[in-house]
């Protein structure tokens, strides 16, 4: 079965210990709904390795990214807006998905 969401293989250890609990996409991620549970995968191969539980979804314009936003990512303001603007280069308007783990798979 196809994940709902997919992430970096090097973040699945973060999620299953609970140390992120968010994560910033763009639009074409955002359609994500509170309450909603999604299975989540490795984007290199579509493995899915937990579920997790939608907690909101609000829009964050990238030079808006807080210490309280990296701290949700397990790392520092500098390195969230390094994979920011790596992986969304010119995105002015992004989703702060919250989330909360439910299962390891
Ligand atoms: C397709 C795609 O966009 N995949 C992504 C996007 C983001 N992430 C991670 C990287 C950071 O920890 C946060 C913030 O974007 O989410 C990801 O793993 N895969």
């Amino acid at each position: 079965m196809k994940p709902d969401i997919t992430f970096y293989r090097r973040f699945a250890a973060d999620i299953l210990s609970d140390k992120k609990t968010i994560t910033i996409r763009n639009q074409a991620e955002s359609h994500f709904n509170p309450g909603e549970k999604l299975r989540v995968g490795y984007e290199d191969n579509n493995d899915i390795f937990c579920t997790i539980e939608v907690i909101s979804v609000v829009p964050v314009a990238p030079g808006d990214l807080t210490n309280d936003h990296a701290r949700q990512e397990n790392m520092s303001l500098a390195e969230l807006q390094a994979v920011i603007s790596q992986i969304y280069p010119g995105e002015q308007q992004l989703y702060v998905i919250s989330f909360r783990r439910i299962d390891e798979c």
